[in-house]
């Protein structure tokens, strides 16, 4: 029975497994297909055939980390602008690192991964829009490829998973996983292995589904990769299967959708096991066969890419449909695209699409379909299931750790023999053990003898039992090579010495056999510095020197020496030294079993041992790496501690300039009010004078038009023509009529004169009225003039003073928008220099946004 894992996240919850006896639950997290859009730069042909770029980012603040919007500007400006938010845009700067970081990636690889999750990156887009630039092929070259990788600034996302994925098996799992790869292409709606020889035999390939829903293909070849290199290898080997051919649009289009899948088992360090696959797939590109002048087999290609890539489209809509009335099936079974990716796009998967986009005007049609895909897209919601296990208990993996540091401090110490057998303290070492092995020997030798001599009190004769333990005594000293390394005085050199001069037959064999070894030893020494594997085999030589000791031959040979000693009479030191010879048997024994061991395991284990002090070493230099990172942390703490009290100082400063402000000119605020009501209101005044005054020289002009009128009165009654046809006309009214006869010529004179008179007189009255009204009117307009230039000043001081408080506005606005500049400063730190203008500042935090 497993154990429940729990692991933190935000969008995860924990499913009970529906096997009844196994209680273990999974882990589940629902999240939305990540959608990023990356702009490639102007392509060659575009240019040749006059295009403009009309997609860009639209910037956003630094710090910014919601989603992003892609902008696209018409050429023709009666069409309009579009706006598609997207959760990154990836512009034209972004290097292939940015693209990795900040689609989501590395993420994907450094943990979701390692936490069981299923995950899927995806390329999408029209044909030549950097699809397979995104997603990388194979590695890049490198001289040495024993080395470990080192990535490239032009590597795309597979290479960088690759990288990053045994990276983090190496420090996460110490190495235990494994991970196996396959590689496909969907090529005219056919499946082929592209890590098979006859790739282009696909009738073995058969899509099928687990009971869990994940879908595989049947005969599909995968290999097991240990190295980022190893898959590189396998990629490249399968990239020159890959159906890829020139079109107007893309010198190398793929013409196919490549499916790269790399299934990761592993044991993580607290002794989780888990499972995951990460699947890699780069879409051959939408294409329209005007442009890109397909005909023939291209055509056709063109058109199963096309199919598929509608299929995908369906999918994606049906999947994001997001109101349950309109919800219909994905039509996954449609094309084998869509079936391959089903459990990425609609199932147990953590998934990012890269929406690949051309800039250019001449593709924007295509750009914007893609968008549209990308934007329905972050609408898919995947409920990606952990595949955990843990086995053991958390006691249990506590344990376990600590086993493993024991283990690990145990390799240490190992290591350090090593170190010592590998280089020149070895040869010491090993001179000094044989030395050893010598003396005991000696000693032997010199207690049998000795002794023996001592108890009988005579010299040993020939032929005698003390001659016959002569024979077993080990070689002298002086049969060895020399080892003036030695440091001490061998305290039974003497004895030993002595005993050598005693020596007689038999010991010169055994003196021969031991010098023998002792060549043979050195010779291992040597190999060992040379590195010659095969040491084991050279220590048995040596160690021959043993097996002789204790032949039966020897054994024999020693019991009838003791016989003989017996019957000397000398049992109970022959016991004695019996039973030393045999301890110090056992004791030579042992140091062989050691020595011998320690070669073995010495010449076994040196490979792992020395990947281990690399590793090992490697983790020293990454926990130095860390070191560094915090005391930079630390200075960066300090820092950004130091800038939050000078931004708090800056809002002090700010504050009290604010209050002083107040101070100074808000109780003018009323005031201003006032002066401005009554500016209005003279405003008004103003205009009725102005309005009188037209009136009333409307009103002279009249008068005047008057006064001349009757002026050509006067003038038409002193006229005599007409004089002369009012007169009859005027005596006949006055006599009362025609018939009346002739009227008196004295009396026509008479009132003809009169008549002038008077009218002359009343004519001259009325023109002076009118002078009067004139002088009046003039007067009275001189008065009002006056008026209205005294009211005009007026309002020009009131404008003067409204515009000075204006100014003072301006420079208060101005004061606080410089303050706001240095505290933005102190806070983001060197962003802006204080004397930038706003619009400086605009273009300063664009730069700082391509930069990022
Ligand atoms: N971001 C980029 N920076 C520089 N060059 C790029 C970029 N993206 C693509 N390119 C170049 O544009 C050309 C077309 O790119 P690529 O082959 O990746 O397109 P694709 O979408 O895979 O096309 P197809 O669907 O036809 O296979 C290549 O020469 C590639 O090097």
């Amino acid at each position: 029975m497993t154990a429940p894992v729990l692991r933190s996240d935000s969008n995860v919850s924990v499913k009970q497994q529906p096997d009844g006896e196994d209680q273990s639950k999974a882990v589940v997290s629902a999240a939305n297909v990540r959608v990023v859009g990356r702009i490639r730069p102007l392509a060659k042909y575009e240019i040749e055939n006059g295009s403009t770029p009309c997609v860009l980012k639209v910037p956003t603040i630094p710090g910014h980390t919601g989603p992003e919007t892609l902008q696209i500007n018409p050429k023709n400006k009666s069409e309009t602008q579009k706006w598609f938010e997207l959760d990154a845009v990836l512009d034209e700067s972004c290097s292939q690192k940015e693209v990795y970081e900040k689609s989501g990636a590395h993420q994907a690889i450094s943990e979701d991964i390692f936490q069981g999750f299923n995950c899927t990156i995806l390329a999408y887009g029209q044909t030549g829009a950097g699809k397979t630039f995104t997603m990388g092929t194979a590695l890049g070259a490198q001289e040495d490829d024993d080395e470990e990788y080192t990535i490239q600034e032009s590597d795309g996302v597979i290479p960088r998973a690759c990288h990053d994925l045994f990276q983090n098996i190496r420090d996460k799992c110490d190495g235990n996983a494994q991970v196996e790869c396959s590689y496909m292409e969907v090529y005219n709606e056919e499946i082929r292995d592209l890590l098979s020889p006859n790739s282009t035999d696909s009738s073995q390939l058969r899509i099928r589904e687990t009971l869990d829903g994940e879908v595989y293909v049947r005969g599909l070849e995968s290999r097991l990769v240990t190295t980022p290199l190893d898959v590189g290898k396998l990629m490249e080997e399968a990239n020159g299967r890959r159906v890829v051919a020139s079109t107007k649009m893309n010198a190398t289009s793929s013409r196919s959708h490549a499916i790269c899948v790399l299934k990761i088992k592993g044991v993580l360090e607290d002794a989780t096991k888990f499972e995951a696959k990460l699947t890699l797939v780069d879409l051959a590109g939408s294409e329209k066969m005007k442009k890109t002048g397909a005909s023939g087999a291209r055509a056709a290609e063109g058109i199963s890419i096309n199919k598929g890539l509608f299929v995908l489209g369906q999918v994606v809509s049906a999947l994001a449909e997001q109101r349950p009335k309109f919800k219909r099936k994905p039509p996954f079974r449609d094309s084998k695209l869509t079936r391959l990716l089903q459990d990425s796009l609609g199932g147990n998967s953590r998934t990012i699409m890269v929406a690949c986009c051309s800039p250019a005007d001449f593709n924007m049609e295509e750009t914007i379909n893609t968008l549209r895909y990308a934007t329905q897209a972050r609408n898919i919601k995947n409920s990606a299931t952990a595949n955990v296990v843990q086995t053991i208990s958390q006691e249990e993996a506590m344990k376990l750790k600590r086993e493993n540091a024991l283990l690990k401090s145990q390799v240490e110490e190992l290591q350090e023999t090593i170190k010592r057998l590998t280089q020149d303290v070895t040869e010491e070492e090993l001179e000094r053990s044989v030395s050893m092995i010598h003396h005991e020997q000696s000693l032997r030798s010199l207690n049998v003898t000795g002794l023996s001599a001592a108890m009988t009190g005579h010299e040993t004769p020939e032929g005698s039992p003390s001659s016959v333990y002569q024979a077993y005594s080990p070689p002298s000293r002086h049969t060895l090579p020399p080892t003036p390394e030695l440091e001490h005085p061998d305290p039974y050199e003497e004895d030993a010495n002595k005993s050598s001069t005693q020596k007689k037959g038999g010991g010169l064999s055994l003196d021969a056999h031991f010098s023998k070894s002792s060549n043979t030893l050195h010779k291992a020494i040597e190999n060992l510095h040379r590195g010659d594997e095969d040491i084991s085999l050279q220590v048995d030589d040596v160690f021959d020197t043993h097996s002789y000791m204790t032949s039966p031959n020897r054994r024999r040979g020693g019991r009838r020496d003791s016989a003989s000693v017996a019957s000397a009479g000398t049992t109970r030191t022959y016991q004695e030294l019996e039973e030393e010879n045999v301890e110090l048997e056992a004791r030579l024994r042992l140091a062989e079993r050691d020595i011998r061991a320690t070669v073995h395991d010495t010449a076994i284990e040196m490979p792992a041992l020395k990947m281990r002090v690399q590793q090992l070493e490697d983790t020293l230099n990454e926990s130095m790496m860390i070191e560094d990172e915090a005391n930079q942390l630390r200075q960066e703490l300090a820092e950004a501690k130091a800038d939050k009290e000078s931004a708090q100082r800056a809002a002090q400063q700010l504050a009290e300039f604010m209050e002083q402000q107040k101070k100074e000119f808000g109780f003018r605020g009323d005031e201003l009010e006032k002066k401005r009501m009554q500016y209005f209101r003279q405003h008004l005044d103003e205009k009725w004078v102005q309005f009188v005054v037209t009136i009333l020289s409307s009103f002279k002009e009249q008068m005047r038009l008057l006064g001349d009128y009757f002026d050509m009165v006067v003038r038409v009654v002193d006229s005599p023509e007409i004089l002369s046809m009012l007169g009859p006309s005027n005596s006949r009214k006055k006599n009362g009529g025609w018939w009346r006869g002739k009227p008196n010529e004295d009396d026509v004179q008479k009132e003809k004169e009169l008549r002038n008179r008077l009218l002359q007189e009343h004519i001259k009255f009325f023109n002076a009225r009118l002078v009067e009204v004139e002088d009046e009117i003039n007067g009275r307009s001189e008065n009002v003039d006056a008026i209205y230039e005294g009211l005009s000043r007026e309002r020009e001081e009131m404008e003067l003073e409204l515009d000075e408080t204006e100014f003072v506005k301006d420079l208060f606005s101005k004061k606080g928008e410089h303050l706001l500049i240095h505290l933005t400063k102190l806070m983001t730190g060197p962003l802006f220099s204080v004397s930038m203008s706003p619009q400086e500042m605009h273009h300063s935090s664009m730069r700082n946004l391509s930069v990022i």
